[in-house]
């Protein structure tokens, strides 16, 4: 049975179950279990800390996992990175006190660095030419500062409400910008058929959250510059309508880019465009 590591608690915990249960797993856990059976997809989400889990996908212990980025660089794990899953996006980031000017351009040897991430910190320094100190602390890095065991610290920036309540800005640009991310031991367990069945199926929910199909129908003179506007995939699909010289148009698009094509759509005489979102796809 193919095992699968999600994470336990934390930012990227309910973003990882709902994703595997748009994808047709039975991923959610009723209290704390510490697994759930998937049996018609012959699945085991086993739930783990996301700080644990490069680890026991790099040595094999469950064929895939979900974690965040910045673990994964942080934990030193050899493993091959399948796809990264847009959600729990954050920066990873320096924070020195609002007033004082600290830059890591400024960082000596002398200044110390509070962080959950020891591992990635010291990388980034050592890309800088910097021998600065790190200080580890498991969590509430922020108010390290104001208690006088570190000058900057480094951390995960989401909103920036945490740094900003203690008096902190990010310097510098982004250590790294982190997201939740699949990964598995490495090319040969992401080949086997319940692995890449997982991956291919979440693939698929993750370009259906970001496309939707666009309809609508149109002079057929203008169908030139409507392909143009909703390109598809492929390419549209169009077909005849009974009324004399108008044709459907049926296309998907960027979620993003919808009131931009509505508003060029419309430009061009499409009339009765209808939006709709898309639950799941190949492409
Ligand atoms: N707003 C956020 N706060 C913290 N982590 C976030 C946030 N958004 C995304 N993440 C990601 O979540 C992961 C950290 O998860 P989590 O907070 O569960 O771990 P932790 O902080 O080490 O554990 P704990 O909850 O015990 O402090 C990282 O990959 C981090 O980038
Ligand atoms: O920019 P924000 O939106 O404010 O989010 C970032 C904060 O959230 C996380 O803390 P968490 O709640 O995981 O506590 P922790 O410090 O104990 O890990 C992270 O470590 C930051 O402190
Ligand atoms: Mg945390």
């Amino acid at each position: 049975m193919l095992q699968i590591a999600l994470p336990n608690k934390g930012a990227l915990s309910d973003g990882a179950v709902t994703l595997a249960e748009e994808a047709g797993y039975h991923a959610k856990r009723r209290g704390r279990e510490l697994s759930v059976r998937d049996a018609d997809n012959d699945v085991e989400f086993i739930f783990l800390r996301p700080r644990d889990i490069a680890t026991y996908v790099s040595k094999g212990i469950v064929e895939l996992g979900v974690t965040g980025l910045d673990l994964l660089h942080d934990s030193g794990a050899d493993v091959k990175q399948l796809m990264p899953l847009k959600f729990g996006k954050a920066r990873f980031c320096y924070a020195v006190p609002k007033e004082g000017g600290l830059t890591p351009d400024t960082f000596t040897a002398d200044t110390r660095i509070a962080t959950s991430y020891d591992s990635l910190v010291r990388q980034d320094l050592e890309r800088r030419g910097i021998d600065a100190k790190v200080v580890h602390l498991d969590g509430a890095v922020e108010i390290s500062i104001q208690l006088g065991v570190a000058d900057a610290i480094a951390d995960v920036v989401q909103t920036g409400r945490t740094i900003d309540e203690a008096g902190l800005t990010t310097t510098g640009d982004p250590i790294l910008n982190t997201q939740a991310i699949l990964i598995a031991q490495n090319n040969d367990v992401a080949a086997l058929e319940p692995a890449r069945l997982f991956a291919e199926r979440i693939k698929g929910i993750l370009v259906a959250r970001e496309h939707i199909v666009v309809e609508y129908d149109l002079p057929k003179e203008h169908l030139a510059k409507a392909k143009d506007i909703t390109p598809g995939i492929e390419s549209p699909t169009v077909s005849p309508l009974s009324k004399d010289g108008w044709v459907a148009v049926k296309a998907m698009a960027r979620q993003g880019d919808i009131n931009r094509i509505m508003d060029e759509l419309t430009a061009i005489g499409a009339k009765g465009i209808i939006v709709t979102d898309i639950r799941t796809c190949r492409i």
